[in-house]
């Protein structure tokens, strides 16, 4: 079956001035199914961001091929909604607006949009807020109306960095069951970069680790065969997440000293 994402033998190169090309990733293969949750999890620098602004488009690999469906990507991946640790929420427009602009943008008539917006923000658990700016609402909420605002699109790939990176661990318990919940009615691929190993296992199908970089390379491919649906608080107090976090937190672990060692000159 042709795969929603498909990363093949890329390599990932930045121009640093005065000096040689930094290869960021080296040699990355991955595919993401249709329908598939595959978590990218590594330590710091090691090039999750960088992988995902392939897959967005965003990057043009130094070498390989991004394949979307079975396309080479060349531009923006237009398949893909982004959802990024920063919200992109307009501060002088309402929830309801942020929401709707989505849409008016490709075309839909407003009155429309207006109607599908609040369609969503009741999906996302914010009936009756609308009308507020995001000034007036929590990060959790805020990043509830980022959601919708990706969601409403209906794309088909959703690419996710850190999306909630700046919350209280709470709340990303919370947001993490709501994306599974949102995520089981229609089975998007996704493609979730998260530093915390915990909530990577307990979203994803699949967890991919990245070695510490330069020249990163994927370095662990784990199937995570959790039963679904899964409740993201729960599913950690099983066996079977323990003895997952513990192999995977094996491979883990050396990436993480080794890129601590980098960073403060000493060895790991
Ligand atoms: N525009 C750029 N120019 C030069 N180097 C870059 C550029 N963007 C990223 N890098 C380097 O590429 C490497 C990978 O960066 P990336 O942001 O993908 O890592 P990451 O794994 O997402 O990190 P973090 O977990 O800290 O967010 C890093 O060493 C970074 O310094």
């Amino acid at each position: 079956m042709v795969s929603a994402v498909s990363l093949r033998a890329v390599d990932i190169s930045f121009n640093v001035t005065g000096k040689a090309p930094f290869r960021a990733v080296a040699n990355a293969d991955l595919d993401v199914a249709k329908g598939e949750f595959v978590a990218i999890v590594g330590p710091t620098g090691s090039g999750k961001s960088t992988l995902l602004n392939a897959a967005a488009g965003l990057l043009k690999p130094s070498a390989g091929v991004v394949e979307i469906h079975g396309k080479p990507l060349s531009g923006l991946n237009r398949e893909a909604g982004y959802l990024f640790q920063a919200d992109a929420l307009m501060p002088w427009k309402t929830s309801r607006d942020n929401v709707a602009i989505a849409l008016e943008i490709a075309g839909t008539p407003r009155r429309e949009a207006l109607a599908r917006a609040d369609e969503w923000l009741v999906r996302v658990g914010l009936r009756g807020f609308g009308d507020r700016y995001p000034h007036m609402l929590s990060g959790g909420q805020r990043k509830r109306v980022a959601m919708a605002q990706v969601l409403i699109r209906d794309p088909a790939i959703l690419l996710m960095d850190e999306p909630f990176g700046p919350l209280d661990a709470q709340t990303r318990l919370i947001m993490g069951d709501l994306l599974l919940d949102l995520w089981q009615q229609d089975r998007k691929a996704v493609m979730f970069v998260t530093h915390d190993l915990e909530e990577a296992i307990s979203l994803s199908d699949r967890v991919v680790i990245l070695s510490t970089g330069p020249d990163a390379r994927i370095m662990g491919d784990f199937p995570i065969g959790l039963e679904r649906p899964r409740d993201v608080s729960e599913i950690k107090l099983t066996p079977e997440f323990q003895s997952l976090h513990r192999d995977i937190w094996h491979i883990l672990k050396e990436q993480v000293l080794k890129a601590y060692g980098h960073s403060t000159g000493m060895k790991a």
